[in-house]
């Protein structure tokens, strides 16, 4: 069955997608352009519906995490963005026009979740085969240190260990000087050290006006990097906010207290027994610790906190109904 392209941009009821530009202003914060954009998109895989009718928009300057649990459709929006795949309906747009252009695609950069680099070719003969696909390139060295591989331009890539394979797979999206980097759980398999100096070098790179479409099941990611959280669940939009606004919508506080066997309580998220303490989940914690105190049990020590990011996003995943 033939699927449709991306739509011309003419078709566009919304405001048009940005062109690639020369300007040298285009790219920066002061007036932010939509560089990505899925409308309505649906992606099937046989009976598996990936996403469900999603829309989203990527604006210039951004550096937006995508967040799920696995299986969300996360991997499937960006390979639908950076034209690796077809939308089943709905529309995907890139630097204003077809993902499928391989003029548009030469603006952006791209770390897909798995990587095979050939084992016998050098660090350099990798940057410099991708950088000869685009009209400029980011100068080697730099590159390199910046992602801390200096010193290794010699090396064959069979013979680098699995977090250095993983950073210059990162680097690779930057070679091109691209406006705008779609990264698929960038800092799998890297140790802490390792994922922090990965992630100064993103926040490089934004730094100087570059926008940053990541995912990442670390939820410590997430919060250190983006400042756009999209929640993505069973193929659609959970919730879209700030890091901050995303644990606001899932609203959820956890109640912790001493005491015995509690009474069924209302809006209970999750209970959770750790030794003489027991927190509970809840979005309103007003009405439980009202109910507690109507059900006259002996309590002490009660504490009510906001979550953690982790926390607010189990409690938005499973709830299905939830609309962004
Ligand atoms: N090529 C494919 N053929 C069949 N089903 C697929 C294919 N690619 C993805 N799927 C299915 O589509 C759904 C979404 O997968 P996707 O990889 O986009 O999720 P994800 O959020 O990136 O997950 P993860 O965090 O595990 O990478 C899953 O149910 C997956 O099994």
């Amino acid at each position: 069955m033939a699927e449709p392209t991306a739509g011309p941009l003419a078709e566009s009821t919304a405001a048009p997608v940005a062109a690639p530009s020369t300007d040298p202003a285009a790219g920066t914060r002061a007036r932010p352009e939509t560089l990505a954009r899925a409308v309505g998109v649906t992606r099937r895989y046989g009976d598996v519906l990936a996403l469900d009718g999603l829309s989203l928009d990527i604006r210039s300057g951004e550096l937006v995490g995508l967040l799920g649990p696995n299986g969300a459709g996360k991997s499937t929006l960006i390979n639908l963005f950076v034209g690796l795949r077809k939308p089943s309906s709905g529309r995907v747009e890139l630097l204003g026009g077809s993902p499928a252009d391989p003029a548009r695609r030469r603006g952006i950069g791209v770390t897909p979740q798995e990587t095979g680099l050939p084992a016998t070719l050098r660090v350099r003969e990798v940057v410099d085969f991708v950088a000869a696909h685009y009209p400029r390139s980011v100068e080697r060295g730099a590159l390199l240190e910046r992602f801390g591989l200096s010193g290794l331009e010699r090396r064959q890539i069979g013979g680098l260990s699995g977090g250095q394979k993983r950073r210059l797979a990162v680097a690779l999206a930057f070679v091109g000087d691209p406006r705008l980097v779609f990264l698929d759980e960038p800092t799998t398999g890297l140790d802490v050290e390792a994922r922090r100096s990965l992630w100064e070098a993103v926040r490089h790179f934004h730094a100087e006006g570059g926008t940053v479409v990541l995912t990442s099941h670390y939820l410590e990611e997430v919060e250190a990097l983006a400042e756009r959280v999209v929640v993505i669940g069973q193929g659609r939009i959970l919730a879209d906010g700030t890091t901050a606004e995303v644990r606001d919508i899932a609203g959820v506080r956890r109640v912790t207290l001493t005491a015995g066997d509690l009474p069924e309580l209302p809006g209970v998220l999750s209970a959770e027994r750790d030794g003489a303490r027991t927190h509970l989940l809840t979005t309103d914690a007003d009405t439980l610790v009202r109910a507690l105190v109507r059900a006259d049990v002996p309590f002490s020590d009660l504490e009510i906190r906001p979550t953690s990011l982790e926390e607010a996003f189990i409690t938005i995943t499973a709830r299905p109904s939830r609309a962004a």
